[in-house]
């Protein structure tokens, strides 16, 4: 089943820790639109990037982990609601994500709302998570349209998502944890895969990524 995400500008979340993770590899304006888009529409304070060390569902990034947390620390400067959370790439090893939520949990409470954010491509692979079922024990999940991916669930997301889906936005700030909201933003076609290749055939990245990553990419020689 195609289920319909929200378009309307929902009413303005404030409260809540946000928190956006990646591979980053680099970093693009699909990201960085999308974490901008959040911030406007639900009035959150800050939003927290967090690059992963190892993947643990797809190959080593092309980059290392410092030079995507370089890129990232690049891409958020223009904003300061944006910030970067190392802990992954410090704690090493594969970065699971439920690990992570549950730091954070630890550090904030059990009070403060907790929004993890995923674009719609991610979302639809989350059975295939660690732990992914007790994701929603410790945050609520904010999944982001993403032009090419539609909500058309397997049978086991889909009941999950029925389950534990919101009424509306409003209701990631009335608990810490345990709901989903879907959101659509402004559609922005970029992947980091479409950057790598680019960079590879020697074709220019200019309007993907800020000028500032351009710039490292080139003066590091990444992605050749
Ligand atoms: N253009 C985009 N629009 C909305 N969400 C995006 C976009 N690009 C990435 N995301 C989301 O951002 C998160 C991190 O994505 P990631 O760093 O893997 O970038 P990617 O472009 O998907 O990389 P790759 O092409 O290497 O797979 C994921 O939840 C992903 O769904
Ligand atoms: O914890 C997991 O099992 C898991 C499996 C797949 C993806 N993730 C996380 O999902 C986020 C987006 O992943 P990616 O591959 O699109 O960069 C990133 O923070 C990953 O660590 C996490």
């Amino acid at each position: 089943m195609v289920t319909p995400v929200t378009t309307e500008v929902s009413q303005a979340l404030k409260k809540g820790t946000v928190v956006m993770g990646g591979t980053f590899d680099p970093i693009h304006h699909g990201h960085l639109r999308s974490a901008v888009d959040i911030l406007d529409c639900f009035q959150f304070e800050t939003l927290r990037l967090i690059p992963c060390f190892q993947p643990v569902h797809k190959g080593e990034p092309t980059v290392s982990a410092e030079q995507r947390l370089k890129m990232v620390e690049l891409g958020i400067a223009a904003d300061s609601r944006l910030s970067v959370d190392a802990r992954e790439i410090l704690r090493a090893g594969p970065s699971y994500t439920f690990e992570t939520l549950v730091e954070l949990r630890a550090e904030l409470g059990q009070e403060e709302p907790l929004i993890m954010v995923v674009g719609m491509d991610s979302f639809l692979s989350l059975p295939t998570w660690a732990r992914w079922q007790d994701l929603l024990s410790v945050a609520h999940i904010l999944v982001i349209s993403r032009p090419g991916w539609e909500p058309d669930f397997i049978s086991t997301l889909e009941s999950f998502y029925e389950k534990h889906r919101a009424e509306s936005a409003t209701e990631l700030q009335c608990a810490p944890a345990g709901k989903i909201w879907m959101q659509s933003f402004t559609p922005l076609a970029i992947s980091s895969s479409q950057v790598r290749n680019l960079c590879r055939e020697k074709a220019s990245i200019a309007y993907l990524v800020p000028e500032t990553i351009q710039r490292f990419i080139e003066a590091h020689s990444l992605y050749k």
